[in-house]
């Protein structure tokens, strides 16, 4: 399209005159333009309008080309299930309504942006989306409508920005400032971080903390009506986010990262250079830039611990004074642990002493309610402390009450924790279980569970840990009977493969509880263990409840809980 209008520009600029098809050049008319110079420089013959003409075309041929093949390509890609991309394209497609959408797809506009890259423009931003974007729909006169998706922008507000992609019927913009803000939800005073717009995490700084739990149920809301294929009827009603007790200063790890030196720098000047304190302008150590693949210096992080955010000055001096050595870039690690130097066995919490542990081989302890964890620096550990007492007690307390009565013949015996890590549903609800089996695929971490349920004075005959896929888990528990058995689902953000899923449904526990930190590959799964037939006696899986948790405030991440039972 912005070939053909440049192609019209030049052609406009002499006088043509269509013949058969072709071009015809006449002589330049008193008063029209001189032809332009040909840009190959002096000493060559200067290009015929007629040549230009040809010239044009050609490139706006090309142009086209290149514009089909990129919208072939764009109509071809499908992005991955529950990413953000995907979640992203289903809000879009919502706020536009079925009737645009289809419209477009009909007229072929699905993929014609009203917008040139790096337009600036005014919109109005309508909704956000799950990913915590505004999303603007756009008021070009004559155009049909196109979203807009602005980081940092809310509903009601109108904002400029800056376009930098175009999507199928959406363009991604980057935020440049609020026209009209929405006093409703916005209030700057909320923002703690200094980096705020600047850096891409924490785009909810401004709202207050009980919108933020309201938007994160909204997700859970939208991830199952989008994404699990199950009829209304059988999702219960979503109860409201629990929050995290700590707001700010939660997060117990960071990992900032730098570039290397540029490629021909003179290493032994920048080694005298960073030796006398000074840091070179090119070095910076800190998060990407939002939408961008570049690094800022960061000199702290509000949303982590205090121990960590302490720790950044020397940490990050350590780098510059060693920069000179670096071939790559690095990613730094900095977690929050207990002090493991002290004896685990003085479980009193007077005791405790936090260290900032950068080793991605050390050991890191923390504790969880009455249990204490331990696990290696560079392997997985939930990132907010503060929530997990509530978060393992709800999902004790959601399985047990189910069965309140404890004589209950049917109350479950034996735990399954399948994707375990170190073990922390394992064994934050043993006591609940005769017979607990955990599964996780990185050995590490499996060493690390045995490790803690000794840690934890749990006798080696109620509880086994192994490591493997967790669809091996169903060689194991042979002996653990479906109907007195509770497994618990822990996967990573791409959620359960359909091997998992289909032992489970062979293997059919009495109680599922799925905690997941990508909603919307969680209400694809449960919608595949709902919709499965009947087993022999008639029984099938019904959701029981759905809960958002919130372990990353300021963010628009929602952990959700779902709890499944056969009946
Ligand atoms: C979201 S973490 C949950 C860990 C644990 N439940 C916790 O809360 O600490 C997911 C875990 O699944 C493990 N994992 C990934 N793919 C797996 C697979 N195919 N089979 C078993 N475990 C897997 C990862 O190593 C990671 O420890």
């Amino acid at each position: 399209m912005l070939c053909l209008a440049r192609f019209r520009r030049i052609a406009k600029s002499y006088h043509t005159y269509p013949f058969r098809g072709s071009f015809h050049w006449l002589p330049p008319m008193p008063g029209s333009p001189t032809p332009v110079p040909n840009e190959k420089g002096p000493g060559k013959r200067p290009l015929s309008p007629s040549e230009i003409e040809k010239k044009a075309a050609k490139k706006a041929k090309s142009c086209a080309k290149a514009s089909r093949k990129r919208i072939n390509k764009a109509r071809a890609h499908v992005p991955e299930y529950g990413s953000v991309e995907d979640v992203r394209r289903k809000d879009v497609a919502s706020v536009l309504g079925d009737e645009t959408v289809q419209k477009l797809v009909q007229d072929g506009g699905e993929f014609e942006s009203p917008f040139t890259l790096k337009a600036e423009v005014e919109v109005e931003v309508k909704a956000i989306s799950s990913n915590g974007e505004g999303l603007a729909v756009s008021d070009e006169e004559g155009a049909s409508p196109w979203i807009i998706v602005v980081p940092f922008s809310l509903p009601g507000e109108r904002v400029k920005c800056r376009i930098f992609k175009n999507e199928r019927l959406h363009s991604l913009a980057d935020f440049i400032q609020i026209v009209r803000p929405n006093p409703d939800l916005r209030d700057d005073a909320r923002v703690k971080c200094q980096y705020f717009s600047k850096c891409g995490g924490c785009q909810y700084q401004m709202l207050s903390y009980d919108t933020q739990l309201d938007l994160k149920r909204n997700v859970v809301v939208k991830a199952y009506k989008n994404f699990s294929g199950l009829p209304e009827s059988t999702i219960p009603e979503i109860q409201p986010t629990i929050g995290s007790p700590f707001q700010y200063g939660y997060r117990t790890k960071i990992t900032p990262h730098f570039q290397a030196p540029p490629p021909r720098i003179d290493r032994a000047a920048l080694k005298s250079q960073v030796e006398s304190g000074n840091k070179p302008d090119w070095l910076q150590i800190g998060f990407n830039i939002q939408g961008q693949n570049r690094v800022f210096d960061i000199e702290e992080c509000p949303i982590a611990t205090r121990v960590i955010n302490t720790a950044i000055p020397d940490i990050f001096g350590n780098v510059v004074k060693t920069i000179h050595t670096y071939k790559k870039g690095a990613t730094l690690l900095l977690r929050d642990s207990l002090d493991t130097s002290v004896d685990p066995e003085l479980k009193d919490r007077g005791m405790d002493k936090n260290v900032c542990v950068t080793n991605n081989h050390a050991s890191i302890r923390e504790r969880v309610g009455e249990f204490l964890f331990e696990y290696l620096a560079s392997s997985f550990f939930q990132n907010n402390n503060s929530i997990l007492p509530s978060l393992t007690s709800y999902v004790r307390e959601a399985i047990t009450s189910l069965y309140p009565n404890p004589d209950d013949p049917n109350r479950p015996t034996h735990l399954i924790d399948t994707y375990c890590g170190s073990g922390l549903f394992a064994i934050t609800l043993s006591p609940e279980f005769s017979n607990v089996a955990g599964i996780e695929i990185s050995a590490d971490s499996i060493m690390y569970a045995k490790h803690n349920a000794k840690l934890n004075n749990i006798p080696t005959e109620k509880m086994s840990f192994r490591k493997g896929d967790a669809a091996e888990i169903f060689k194991t528990v042979s002996d653990f009977p479906p109907t007195r058995t509770v497994m618990v689902i822990d996967p990573p953000r791409k959620g359960c493969d359909d091997p998992f899923i289909k032992q489970l449904l062979e293997f059919r526990p009495k109680v599922v509880a799925y905690v997941s930190c990508n909603v919307h590959t969680q209400a694809r799964d449960v919608g595949k263990i709902l919709r499965a037939s009947p087993d022999g006696e008639g029984r099938k899986y019904v959701l029981e409840s759905l809960r958002g948790f919130d372990l990353f405030p300021q963010t628009a991440h929602v952990e959700s809980v779902a709890i499944l039972r056969l009946v």
